[in-house]
């Protein structure tokens, strides 16, 4: 396996509080990284300097230059516009030539199963078709590396099962996936690697058997046992 992405000592602080503590992660190609941890733990944070959105103190090092990489965030940010023009738009920001965008945004509508929907407001979807089309967007910019925050956080089970099949059937594309979730269940089924954040701290770094089956640190069992206040 390849390092495609290395943080070295990352450090987020806002004000007084350190959201991150120093950091130093390498994340390898295919590898599902899964973040657990409490609300306020860090994942967000964590997620965003991944994706070279959040300023840190710190290094971040790309194994290659032209890492192409998505986020999906948990409430999609969706234009006023058709489903259609919501895939272009995102096509045409991250610089895919305008020949290759009509053909890009009809195979990543197909992907993920909005085809008869292209010409809709994106707004009247419903959440589950609004997650996809977040997810087609992220698709159609073929990236190597995938961040999700908490994907499925908002949806209703069947909506669930669907986004959760489609970030699967990426993973078996190729795509190398970091994503939060607060689903200990969707952390089992689709990771190869777990890690257990609490206070901006990475306590765990384990394969999910591992994870799942301990031993662990006290505050990763009590998370595991739901006995936090906040869990
Ligand atoms: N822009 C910001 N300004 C100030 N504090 C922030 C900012 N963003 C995050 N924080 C704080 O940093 C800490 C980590 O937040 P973060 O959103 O990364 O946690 P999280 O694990 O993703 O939580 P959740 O599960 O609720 O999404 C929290 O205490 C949060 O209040």
């Amino acid at each position: 396996m390849t390092a495609l992405l290395r943080l070295d000592a990352a450090t987020v602080r806002f004000g007084d509080h350190t959201a991150l503590h120093p950091t130093t992660l390498q994340i390898q190609s295919g590898e599902r990284l899964m973040l657990l941890g409490a609300n306020g733990s860090g994942k967000t944070t964590l997620l965003r300097v991944l994706h070279g959105l959040q300023l840190f103190e710190g290094r971040r090092l790309l194994a290659d230059q032209v890492l192409r990489q998505a986020m999906v965030a948990q409430r999609p940010f969706l234009l006023s516009l058709s489903v259609w023009h919501n895939v272009v738009l995102a096509l045409w920001l991250a610089g895919v030539p305008r020949g290759q965008r009509p053909e890009r945004a009809r195979q990543a509508l197909a992907r993920v199963g909005l085809t008869d929907m292209a010409q809709r407001p994106a707004r009247v979807l419903s959440g589950g078709q609004q997650q996809r089309l977040a997810l087609a967007r992220a698709w159609g910019l073929q990236p190597q590396l995938l961040f999700l925050d908490e994907p499925t956080a908002n949806l209703d089970p069947g909506a669930k099962r669907e986004v959760e099949a489609l970030i699967e059937a990426f993973a078996a594309e190729g795509m190398t996936l970091v994503m939060s979730t607060h689903n200990l269940g969707q952390a089992k089924r689709l990771g190869t690697r777990v890690l257990y954040l609490e206070a901006g701290k990475v306590l765990a770094d384990l394969s999910p058997q591992a994870f799942f089956n301990g031993p662990l640190p006290q505050e990763a069992q009590l998370f595991l046992k739901g006995e936090l206040p906040w869990s």
